[in-house]
């Protein structure tokens, strides 16, 4: 096995532990993939992102063949739409984290921008966020629907499912993924309350100042 292939299963098996030992994710929920030069690299369906065995990783070639591993996880049409519509991205990352699920599941939502410039950190690691709508789990729709966008969004809310988000690599998805999560239990405290948001040129100097790392 080629090397890059060899660190991108190890660093998999290790984050996607530390996610679902941190509650990011339970159960069999969520899925993660990491774009290789020639394919992706996908998590099997139906396991506990806690307990993946690197080598069981599933290996998806560029023309979407299933060659090696165990049976990829049934959201592939989701995750290859954010790799051909955003080149930038090396990763992407799906869970059905509590808070953002539940800001999913709000009737009352811009769906245009579901995540408010409530503070610096989302703003410079997710960006705007998309709520696309409910399709069942594995739904080919849900493909249809993120290339629409167009690679416009680094993140989207599944609705009534969960967060998806890309990032230039593993490292950098879950780290959005996690201020995803935080940001949503913010918007949920505060709901009702009057809140100061960040104002545009504050957000604009963010994005002058900040790249996505
Ligand atoms: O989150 C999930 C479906 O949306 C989990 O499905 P998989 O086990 O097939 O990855
Ligand atoms: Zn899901």
């Amino acid at each position: 096995m080629r090397e890059d292939e060899r660190k991108a299963r190890d660093e998999m098996a290790h984050l996607c532990r530390s996610l679902f030992e941190r509650g990011f994710s339970v159960g069999t929920a969520g899925n993660v993939s990491i774009r290789l030069t020639d394919g992706i690299l996908m998590t099997p369906t139906n396991v506990r992102l806690g307990d993946l065995d690197p080598d069981r990783i599933s290996r998806i070639d560029a023309d979407g063949t299933h060659v090696a591993g165990d049976r990829p996880s049934k959201e592939v049409f989701l995750h290859q739409a954010f790799y051909d519509t955003r080149p930038e991205a090396g990763a992407v990352v799906h869970l059905h984290s509590t808070w953002a699920t539940a800001l999913s599941c709000l009737a009352d939502i811009d769906p245009d921008n579901c995540v408010p410039p409530l503070t610096p950190y989302v703003v410079m690691r997710v960006g705007k966020v998309k709520r696309v709508p409910y399709v069942k789990p594995g739904d080919p729709r849900m493909g249809e629907m993120i290339r629409d966008l167009q690679g416009r969004h680094a993140a989207v809310l599944l609705a009534n499912h969960g967060p998806v988000v890309s990032g230039k690599t593993l490292f950098s998805a879950v780290a959005a993924a996690e201020e995803l999560e935080e940001t949503a239990r913010l918007i949920v405290a505060l709901r009702g309350m009057n809140s100061r948001l960040l104002t545009p040129e504050e957000v604009a100097e963010l994005d002058a100042t900040f790249g996505r790392i």
